[in-house]
């Protein structure tokens, strides 16, 4: 498996192979004894899975906080996205920094977010499925949100503001400084 620590080591890339033949193809797209080899070893307790039908979907930023903090291992098996992950731990060298990735049916590519980060992902193509598991259970109250293009951040999405598609709550969410105090890095 191709493993890849990207500007912020703690966010891991991860290429599971894929065995194609006349029939198709097979792949382990999870396997803990090559993710703990890879670093990401904290154990999952939830999958998640979303379609998002249109070309330019922004889901994020999101985050919940401690104790249902969770960690994600994000992938796209239908599709392409531009997936992102922000360093919130305040103390964190790479405190506001932010890393991102294209994950894709065609690339096979799986992104590790560790706890303490918030994540978002913009859709590059229509019908764009995503399945990541969770270190934490869902914990609606303890869910936070960062506005998706934060001046504060400047993350430097491949779509335009025009084109962006978001879900009222995400449309109404913080600067990245309402995050300040959310983690701790330790
Ligand atoms: C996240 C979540 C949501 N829900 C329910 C709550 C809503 O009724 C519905 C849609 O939720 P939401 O609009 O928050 O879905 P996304 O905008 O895709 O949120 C996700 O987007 C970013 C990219 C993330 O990393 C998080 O996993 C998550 O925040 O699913 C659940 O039942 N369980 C869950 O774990």
């Amino acid at each position: 498996m191709k493993v890849e620590r990207l500007a912020i080591p703690d966010v891991i890339l991860v290429t599971p192979p894929k065995f194609a033949d006349n029939r198709g193809f097979f792949s382990e797209t999870y396997n803990i004894q090559r993710m703990k080899d890879a670093g990401i070893t904290q154990p999952f307790v939830q999958d998640n899975q979303s379609l998002s039908r249109q070309k330019g979907v922004v889901r994020g930023l999101h985050c919940q906080l401690d104790p249902h903090a969770q960690g994600k291992l994000v992938r796209c098996t239908k599709g392409a996205i531009w997936d992102v992950a922000i360093d919130a731990r305040t103390g964190s060298p790479t405190y506001g920094k932010w890393v991102a990735a294209e994950l894709s049916e065609d690339n096979w590519s799986q992104l590790w977010i560790p706890p303490g980060f918030l994540h978002g992902f913009c859709t590059l193509t229509e019908n764009a499925e995503v399945q990541y598991k969770c270190t934490g259970l869902y914990d609606k109250a303890s869910e936070r949100a960062v506005i998706w293009n934060s001046k504060e951040l400047a993350i430097d999405w491949p779509i335009k503001p025009e084109e962006a598609v978001l879900s009222e709550k995400d449309l109404e969410a913080p600067e990245f400084s309402a995050a300040k105090g959310w983690f701790h890095y330790s």
